[in-house]
This record gives C-alpha cells, structure tokens and sequence, in this order.
C-alpha cells in the first residue's frame, strides 16, 4: 500500500495556502486577466467572497445598478461562481441564440435547490438533457399544448366569473342598500386562487383537493398551498444562499438549510416586501462576511477537537481523529480498497469519515452491509454521489451506473435489461460467446504452432490481458451493435489500434472515477485549480468517446430498416424507437446508454478471468482438479458449451472463490443516503456518501477459514462456509450484468482448461499485485506459458 503523495497534510496545507495566496492576487490581477483572456468587464472583487458583497437587494434592482454603472455585461464572482450578468437587448439575444441557446439550456445545480428539486429532477431546474426533454413533452402535450388549452377554455371561463360572482355577491352583502357604494375588495389570494384553481383543473381534473365546496379559495389550505409557493421563489431566489457560492459553508448550513426551514425569518421576507427602496442584505456586508469565516476557521479546529463528544450525543458512527479542512483524507492510502481496510480494522467496521467537506460511511462488515441495503433502507441509498469530477464522464450524472435513483435511471436500467441483458436475451446470444470464445483459443492455437519450432511438446509465451479484453468487448460489441465492424474488418478486435484505444479509455475512464482520487471531489477550493489536471484528462477522453460512439450509431443508421428488425440489437432498436419518440431516444442518450454497457461489461469481465488464471497458475492442483472435471463431464470429443457450465460444479467454484479474492468492483460504485437513516445503531446522515468494501468483507476473518487462500473447495456442496460474499452489490444499483459476465468468464475458463496445458513462465508464482482505479485490475498483465494438450490438437486444428 502506497500513500497518496497529494493526500500527504503537508502538502495538502501548502497546497490550500498556495490557494489563499492566489486568491489574493487574483484580485489584484482581475482586471489584467481579464484583458488577457477576453473574459467581460468585471468590477474590482474582493478575495473569496467575489462580488457578493455588492448585491443589494431586489437582486434585479441591484444588479441593475451595477449594470447601470460598469456596463451592460459583466462576469461577477460570487464566492466560487461565475455569474454572467446580462442587461441589454444584444447580449441577451446571443445567449438564446441558435448557436448558444443549447450551450446555456442548463440550470446551476445550487446546493440549497437540491431537496425543493428533488435533486434537480424537476422539470424547471433539471439540466437539459433526455429526463427534462422527455418532463417537458408530457407538460406540453398533456397541459400546454395549443388542443389542450383550447379544451380547457370552458374551465377557465368558469373560474373568471366565479370571481366576478364573489366580488358581485360581497359588494352585495356589504353595500347596505346604497346601490351606488363601493365595496373594499382583496384581489391578490383572488387572483392566485383563480390561477390555482385552473393548473389543478387542467391537471387533475378537479379542485376539490383543496375544499368540498365553492372552491379554493379562502379555505386554508389553499392558503397554505399559497404560501408554500411564495415560499418556493423566496428560496430560489438566485442569490439568498450563500452557501451556494461559498461551498465551505454549506458545512454549517449558514443560512441556506435555516432558511429552509425557518423560511420567515427576518432575513429573507421584509427586504422583499419594501418593494420600492433597495435593502443591503446584512450577510452579504463583507465584514460580517469575513466574520463568518473566521468563525468557520476556529469551528473547523474546534470540531476537530470536539469531534467524540459530538459524535456521542448525536449518535453518528464513530470517525478517527480527524484534521481541519482535509477531515480524513490525510489517512487514505492506495489502493483505497486497501487503505479503507487498514482503518476500518483498526477502528472498527463501521465508520464515518470525513473526505474534506464529503462525509463518507465506510463499511467492512457484513451485518452493517445488509443493513445499508436492507428492503427499509435500499431507496435510501440508491442515489450516487455528485462527485464534480465525474460530471463530463457521466454526461452531467445521466448515465446508467451515475445517474440518480428516479425516473430516467428506471427507464435507462429498463432498456438495459430487456435490450441486452435478460436471460432470454443472453440465451439469444449464446452463438456469439461461443465464436469468441473458441476465436481466441483458435488465436493461441496458431500462435502455438507459428512458435513451437517443430517441438510439439513446446510451450509458447501467450499475453492474456489483451486477449481476454477484446473478448469482452467483441461479445458486448456484438449484443449492442451486431457486430465488431466498427473496430476492426479482419479477424476481430485482437491487436487492432482501435481496440488497443478502446482498453485505453475504459482503463482510463476507471481510473478517474477512483472513488477517493480527485481532491476537488471533497476539497471544492480546490476545483478552481483543477490539481492533477483531473477535469482536463476527462473532457479529452469525453471527445474521444463521443466520437467513438456516434460512429457506432452513425454506422447502424446506414443499415436497412429489415436489417435492423431482423438483427435486434440494442442500438438498432433504439434507433426505431427513435422514430416514434424523439424527443427521448436522442443520439446523446442511445450513445450514453451504450458507452456505459461498453465500459462496465468490458473491464470488470475481463479482469475476473485474467484473476482467475492467474489463481490456477499459481494453483496448479486446483487447475489439475479443474481439467479432471471438464475431461470426465465433457470429455476430449467435443469443444466445451455453456450449456455444459450447470454440469461442471468445480469450475462455477474456481469463478466464485475468484470473485470472493478478487471483487472486480471491491467498494463497489459509490452510493449516498438520500434522507438520514440508521446504520448498526448509528445515525447516518443525509447526503453522506456510501463506501462498502466488498474485498474487506470477502476476506473477513471472522467468517471464512483461511480467508486469504484460494481454496474453491469452500464452495463445493456440502462443506459450504456459510460466507457471505457481494461481488455484484446488492439491492436496487445490483450490477445487471452478472448473468452475462458469469456465462462469458464461465466458458472462456472451461474452454482454455479443455484445449491447453498452462504452466507459470518462471518459477516464480504469477504476480498478483492489484492496480488501482473502480475496478480491480492486475497491476501486472498476466502473461503465460501455453500448449494444446494432445487429445485436443484435432479439434484445435479444425477452429
Ligand atoms: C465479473 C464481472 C462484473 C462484476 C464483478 C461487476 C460488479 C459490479 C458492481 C460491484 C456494481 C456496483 C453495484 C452497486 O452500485 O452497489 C456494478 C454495477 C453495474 N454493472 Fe457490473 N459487474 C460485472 C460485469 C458487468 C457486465 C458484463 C455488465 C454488462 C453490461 C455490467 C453492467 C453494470 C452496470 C450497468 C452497473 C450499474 C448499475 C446501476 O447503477 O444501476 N457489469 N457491477
């Protein structure tokens, strides 16, 4: 295990005050950068609160008189957010223009407007994308299209002059028999009422959800409903939080979650209802400011002292010591599976950590595990967490493993399976696995006898790591596409640029999603400097892999419509519903959808089985015990089948003992609690993201014998350890693909044990270093010495 240089305090701290020193002179060098760059105009800032200290409110009114002032385009700096200020006719039209409308469709995704949007999924704050386009369609078509006002006219007509008849019938009551008084009448809850009573006519029928008789209003609770509303816009309001601006004080929910809360307080309504005069707002004085970050300074050093008592009286999990700003991130070594298993040994399974501003919930124990995915808390944890750095990767978190639990996950996960992998699909396509499989053991066998110098006793040094990926990628190629073709027009992928590419990317993409390896993901000062060049290595690779994938749609496209029916792949029959619904199946999402199956089918497979031999070659008994398997259940006769793996229960052994050693996700994808939940006792809260460590849990000792040991025996039937293993996960982001990965790996193992003899290239055993990344690759390709074994050189022959 190493220790992340970057996670070192030292260097972290000389990092954070190179950070402040910088902030400094940013300010000073505003107006020379901004030449330099053609950034807009921009009024002198102050260091870390930007211009939040010049908002003066109604923020419209106020941002008028800045704009009356410094001109009418202006980037302001408030706290860590760029804001683009626009008050005139040309700018305005530019932004809405065709050429940038597109680019500015996306909402901010602010902290504070996270629960009010149900995680920013509402139609008006989600960002642009196939879950608002497909929200925005059914709003249209099922309320605000031109058919359907006109239907509704009879409603609204109704409403009308049942305010007419109230205002009549009050003037009535009160004009005591002078015809010709004037009655006090108050229009603004009419007015709102009016408005209420027709969206819910138009949505749901009836308004008799508010009141049985005349109608909303005046009845409670429409008044309440009114007053929810007001409240709403109140705390959108695009400036009132600050912690939307300055993420270090979202910690404290200064103002943004009081407010939440508490939404009358003296802070937010009276400075809106003096309609006419404009108000400072008392917290954006910078003195008070900078007040309240100096507090946040010494918070920060006395959380760290008070950290156990707190954690006793709010019943959190326990947490080691921790330090202020980096919290725990100074502990973590790689690879993190390992690290994570370091301290969770030492200071017990279940663990709350602090990854700078993220809090984590590490957990190493089964019982706990179950208990995070149990039925009472598996919606709970089915979001991911929104780590910045995953943004361009995940289409802005819309991609199948990424996206949130709701509705556009359901619908993506939906396709998935019944597209690609259902057990009926899968048995559809058998044929395929099987040509792949026998064309690498047809590849060996050629490379064999290009090598073996008239010796046919002779092994040949064989690189399976590359073998074994494009295996993976031609079988998920083939199931999504229909064929390889994209990357190669000969043989197969094996050896092709393309391919080598390919392995490259999704290497790479696993990479940067390490759960813990990006410091902007939990230090947001530091975003600002993109260390490491994280964000920048992800929008190359996010290019590269757009154009991959419009080229396999693009490709698909230019097939006949009978070619597309009758092959039935994913992409093709999502181009067919594309037809019928545009407006969701668009490109983007058919190319996210099939990148994602790409990436998390390729990797994870062909890593377990590179695992797997790896295990039999330092084993050679288990691989010895193996071959007697297949030889005496299949026989020399005939090539292995899947159908054959029900019946070779010793080799589904090998593959499980090899998951339980070698998880291909060992902290599985990264969860986060949705609402505050209980975990072993303890009070998880909201938001806290979700570490499981699938490989500390698989080699625990209090529940396997031996727990380091590759003995698959463990498994055989009646001398069963009663572990408990979950290298698919659990619950509802379960990995859907375990039934392909497991058929896949399953055949590839029997097929290779069936044709070849397999020996280690030295003495010494295969190195069994683990990379590092989401996944769990082997730090070393596995390379081996191979040779047909005799009674199978025939068959070989005739591949
Ligand atoms: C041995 C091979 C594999 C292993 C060990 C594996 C493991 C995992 C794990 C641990 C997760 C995360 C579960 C969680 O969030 O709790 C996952 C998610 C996922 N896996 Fe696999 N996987 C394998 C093969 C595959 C294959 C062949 C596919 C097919 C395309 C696939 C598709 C996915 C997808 C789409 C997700 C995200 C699910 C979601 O978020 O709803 N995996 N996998």
């Amino acid at each position: 295990m190493e220790t992340l240089p970057y996670y070192l305090t030292s260097i972290t701290i000389a990092i954070l005050l190179t950070l402040i020193i910088n902030l400094f002179f940013s300010a000073i060098n505003n107006r020379s950068n901004i030449e330099s760059k053609k950034l807009p105009p921009s009024p002198p800032s102050l260091p870390i609160v930007g211009h939040l200290h010049l908002l003066k409110r109604p923020l419209h009114r106020g941002l008028a008189a800045i704009t009356d002032h410094h001109g009418p385009v202006l980037l302001l700096r408030l706290g860590s957010r760029p804001v683009l200020v626009v008050a005139s006719r040309g700018a305005a039209e530019q932004c809405f223009s065709a050429a940038n409308d597109v680019a500015f469709a996306n909402r901010p995704l602010l902290p504070s407007m996270k629960y009010l949007t149900h995680d920013y999924t509402t139609l008006a704050f989600a960002n642009y994308g196939p879950l608002w386009r497909n929200l925005r369609r059914i709003a249209t078509a099922e309320v605000l299209s031109t058919h359907r006002l006109t239907a509704c006219a009879a409603f609204r007509t109704e409403e009308v002059r049942g305010i007419a008849r109230r205002i009549f019938s009050d003037w009535n009551a009160n004009k005591n028999d002078e015809s010709s008084s004037f009655t006090k009448v108050e229009m603004k809850s009419r007015l709102f009422d009016l408005a209420l009573n027709v969206m819910m006519r138009m949505i749901a029928g009836r308004k008799y959800t508010f009141s049985q008789g005349e109608g909303v209003g005046g009845s409670e609770a429409a008044k309440r409903f009114r007053e929810m509303v007001e409240e709403t816009f109140l705390l959108a309001d695009s400036a009132s939080n600050l912690g939307d601006f300055l993420p270090m004080l979202r910690w404290f929910d200064i103002g943004a979650h009081y407010t939440l809360y508490c939404p009358s307080t003296a802070v937010l309504t009276p400075s809106l209802s003096t309609a006419g005069a404009m108000e400072t707002l008392p917290y954006y004085l910078t003195s008070i400011t900078i007040a309240i970050l100096l507090t946040l300074i010494i918070n920060l050093f006395f959380s760290a002292i008070n950290n156990r008592s707190n954690i006793e009286s709010k019943k959190l999990p326990p947490s080691p010591p921790s330090l202020p700003i980096v919290g725990h991130l100074h502990l973590l070594k790689r690879p993190l599976h390992r690290g994570l298993a370091a301290i969770t040994d030492h200071h017990g399974p279940v663990l709350l950590l602090r990854l700078g501003s993220r809090p984590v919930l590490v957990v190493a124990s089964r019982g706990a595990a179950e208990q995070c995915f149990s039925a009472a808390n598996d919606v709970a944890f089915a979001n991911r967490p929104r780590l910045p750095s995953m943004k361009y990767l995940t289409h802005d978190y819309t991609t199948l493993a990424f996206a949130n639990y709701g509705p556009l996950w359901r619908n993506l996960r939906r396709i998935a399976t019944a597209e690609v992998l259902s057990t009926h699909r899968l048995t559809a396509c058998a044929a395929f696995r099987t040509e792949e499989v026998r064309g690498i053991a047809r590849r060996i066998f050629s490379d064999w006898n290009a090598n073996k110098n008239d010796e046919s006793s002779s092994f040949t040094k064989v690189e399976m790591k590359s073998r074994l990926f494009d295996l993976a990628l031609n079988v998920m190629m083939r199931m999504i596409a229909g064929r390889k073709y994209t990357f190669s027009q000969g043989e197969g992928v094996g050896g092709s640029e393309a391919a080598k590419r390919f392995r490259e990317m999704v290497e790479e993409t696993f990479l940067l999603a390490d759960s813990a390896s990006n410091l902007g993901d939990f230090l947001p000062m530091l975003r600002w400097f993109d260390i490491g060049g994280a964000e920048k290595r992800m929008r190359k690779l996010l290019k590269e892999r757009e154009e991959l994938s419009q080229k396999i749609v693009d490709e698909k496209r230019r097939e006949s419509e009978e070619e597309i029916k009758k092959e039935q792949t994913m992409i093709g029959d999502l181009l067919e519903s594309q037809k019928q619904d545009p407006d969701f199946y668009t490109d983007e999402t058919i190319k996210a959808l099939a990148f994602s199956l790409l990436s998390a089918g390729t990797d994870t497979t062909s890593n377990t089985i590179e695992w797997a031999m790896s295990l039999l070659l330092n084993n050679p008994e288990v691989l010895r015990k193996a071959a007697t398997e297949i030889d005496v259940r299949v026989g020399t006769d005939r090539l292995v089948e899947e159908s054959d793996i029900a019946n070779l229960p010793y080799l589904r052994c090998v593959f499980t003992e090899t998951l339980r050693l070698y998880p291909g996700g060992p902290l599985l994808v990264p969860h986060e609690s949705a609402t505050e939940l209980t975990i072993a006792n303890y009070t998880v809260p909201q938001g806290t993201m979700l570490l499981v460590n699938a490989y500390a849990i698989h080699r625990d000792p209090a529940v396997w014998r031996e727990p380091t040991k590759f003995k698959p025996e463990r498994f055989e039937a009646g001398r069963e350890e009663k572990g408990w293993m979950i290298p698919f996960g659990m619950g509802r982001r379960r990995c859907p693909g375990e039934g392909l990965a497991t058929r896949e790996a399953s055949l590839l193992l029997a097929t290779m044990i069936q044709c070849f003899e397999w020996k280690r290239v030295g003495e010494e055993e295969v190195d069994m270093t683990e990379g590092m990344g989401l996944t769990l690759p082997k730090a070393l390709p596995l390379e081996a010495l191979v040779r047909p074994r005799p009674n199978m050189i025939d068959l070989l022959s005739k591949l």
